[in-house]
């Protein structure tokens, strides 16, 4: 089953609850949120204040995508603001196994993410810890990106390596994603997919979830 996850990156800010509330009735199963510090990457999102806004007011899984230096010293707030699952960047952890092990002691689910430039073997020691693994199809910090080819190989070599340990995770793909290339995307191995610029924007976000679907099922 393919889960869909809409990063609020590309919503309506004035109006986010409605638009949260539109992809959560057209039967998304994640909400991505997408933080972003201006250092690791060259662009600055919103904080864990958005995140308590939505707090109780969807069902939605909330996605954290944290593109932050230092994540360990935020991982807790965005707890307590509701994250059911937090993904750090590979590129921005010294201790990546001490980190994950933080994510997990709360209880919740543990993700790495890799840039398109990294390789994924920087992910085979730490593999067996992880619920999931995001694999960037675009350089972080901006959506409405265009999707790099090189991703689908990527996606293969994680999947290969997830079914040679017999594990179970989850891969998600994030960034240029739209009905078009979704299908290859899932093809290639993946299971979660995000989408921001192509859901929010748009004009019936209704149909262009049940495009993707059709797509994908
Ligand atoms: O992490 C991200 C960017 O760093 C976003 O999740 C991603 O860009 C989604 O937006 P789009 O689907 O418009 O490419
Ligand atoms: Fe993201």
């Amino acid at each position: 089953m393919v889960k869909l996850a809409p990063s609020i990156l590309s919503a309506d800010f004035a109006n986010l609850l409605d638009d949260v509330k539109k992809v959560e009735n057209a039967g998304v199963e994640y909400l991505h949120i997408d933080i972003m510090d201006g250092h690791f990457v060259p662009n600055i999102s919103f904080g864990p204040i958005v995140m308590n806004a939505l707090k109780g007011k969807t069902k939605l899984v909330f996605d954290v995508h944290l593109m932050i230096e230092n994540p360990d010293n935020y991982i807790e707030e965005f707890v307590k603001a509701g994250a059911d699952i937090i993904t750090v960047h590979v590129e921005t952890c010294t201790h990546l196994h001490r980190t994950i092990q933080k994510i997990k002691s709360y209880g919740i689910k543990a993700g790495v993410s890799l840039n398109p430039a990294t390789s994924v073997f920087t992910i085979e020691e730490i593999l067996p810890e992880l619920d999931m693994v995001l694999l960037m199809s675009v350089n972080p910090g901006f959506g409405g990106q265009s999707f790099i080819e090189s991703t689908f190989e990527k996606i293969k070599k994680v999947r290969t390596l997830i079914t040679r340990e017999n594990l179970d995770i989850d891969i998600e793909v994030d960034g240029g994603i739209n009905p078009s290339n979704v299908k290859m995307v899932v093809d290639s191995g993946a299971n979660v997919i995000v989408a921001g610029s192509a859901i929010f924007k748009a004009e019936n976000i209704n149909e262009r979830v049940m495009e993707f679907r059709k797509n994908v099922l």
